[in-house]
C-alpha cells in the first residue's frame, strides 16, 4: 500500500471546517510538498497524519510500522546553556556515537559536532535538526516549515539537503511550505490547500495552475527562474520509485 492515504477527511475544530473532504496519498520515495496560505490548514493535515489530531470524518490510514522522522518549525534552546550539537543529538536518549556520526554526516552536518547549538547559523541548526530526525532511520521525513527564517539562498540550500537525503536513504518526504518557487525544484509532487484541495500536480503545473495564481498571484519575480534546475538520476530500487525527469521554470 501506500505510506499514506488520507481519503475524504473532514476536520472541524472549535465550530470551524478547518478541512473538507481532502483525498491525499504518498508512495515510498517521494518528495511531496503541501503549499497554501495561512491558516489554509497545512499544519492541521500533517497533525492529523501524524495521529496528532482525529478526523471528523473521512479516514487516516498509515502503512504499519512506518517510521517516521519528524523536523519541526522551529525549536527553542535556551542560549545561556552548554550544549554541544553532539549532546544534543543524545537527548532524550542516548545514542551510539558512530550512529549520531552518521545523521550528522547524512544531513550535510558532519562539521558540526563540537560546535555549540546556540552559535549555530540558522541553517546549521535546522541541518542539525534533520541529522536528529534521521536517527531514527526514517522512511517517511515530515518537515513543517523547517526553512522558517532562513533566507532564499539558505533556504534552496537546505532543500537541496533534502534531496540528497532522499537520494541517498530512498525515504519519502512531506513537506509544508510558504515558498513554492523556492522548494519546487525540490518536490516531486505539489499539493495547494485552502482548507480543501485547490490543485496539484508537478511542481510547474501548480505554479502555473489559475487556482494557485488566485491565491499566491504570480509575483515571483523571476525566483521560479532562479531556481530551475534539472536532475536525472535513478533511485534506490528497493523504494520502488523510479525518477528521470527535468524541472523547468514556469515563468
Ligand atoms: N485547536 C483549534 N481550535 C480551533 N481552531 C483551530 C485549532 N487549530 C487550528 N485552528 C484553526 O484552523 C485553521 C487552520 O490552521 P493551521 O494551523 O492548520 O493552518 P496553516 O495552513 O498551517 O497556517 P500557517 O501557514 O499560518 O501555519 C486556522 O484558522 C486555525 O485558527
Amino acid at each position: 500500500m501506500s505510506l499514506i492515504e488520507v481519503t475524504d477527511l473532514t476536520i472541524r475544530l472549535g465550530g470551524n471546517t478547518v478541512l473538507s473532504h481532502v483525498d491525499f496519498h504518498m508512495d515510498e520515495g517521494e518528495i511531496v510538498t503541501i503549499v497554501g496560505p495561512n491558516g489554509s490548514g497545512k499544519s492541521t493535515l500533517l497533525k492529523a497524519i501524524i495521529g496528532a489530531i482525529r478526523p471528523s470524518a473521512g479516514t487516516v490510514r498509515l502503512r504499519p510500522d512506518l517510521r517516521i522522522g519528524y523536523v519541526p518549525q522551529k525549536l527553542h534552546v535556551d542560549p545561556t546553556l552548554p550544549l554541544t550539537v553532539q549532546r544534543f543529538m543524545n537527548l532524550p536518549h542516548q545514542v551510539a556515537h558512530a550512529d549520531v556520526r552518521r545523521a550528522l554526516t547524512e544531513a550535510g552536518a558532519e562539521d558540526l559536532g563540537n560546535r555549540q547549538m546556540a552559535d549555530l547559523s540558522g541553517g546549521q541548526f535546522q541541518r542539525v535538526m534533520l541529522a536528529r530526525a534521521l536517527l531514527s532511520k526514517p522512511q517517511l521525513l515530515i518537515l513543517d516549515e523547517a526553512t522558517q527564517g532562513l533566507d532564499q539562498p539558505g533556504s534552496a540550500a537546505f532543500y537541496r539537503q533534502i534531496e540528497q537525503v532522499r537520494s541517498d536513504l530512498g525515504c519519502a518526504v512531506l513537506m509544508v511550505s510558504h515558498e513554492l518557487h523556492v522548494v519546487m525544484a525540490a518536490s516531486d509532487r505539489v499539493i495547494c490547500l485552502n482548507g480543501h484541495v485547490c490543485c496539484q500536480g508537478e511542481p510547474e503545473h501548480v505554479a502555473s495552475a489559475p487556482e494557485y495564481r488566485a491565491l499566491f498571484g504570480s509575483g515571483t519575480q523571476g525566483a521560479l527562474a532562479l531556481y530551475r534546475h534539472e536532475h536525472n538520476h535513478s533511485h534506490d530500487p528497493g523504494c520502488g520509485h523510479d525518477h528521470s525527469h527535468t524541472h523547468e521554470a514556469a515563468e
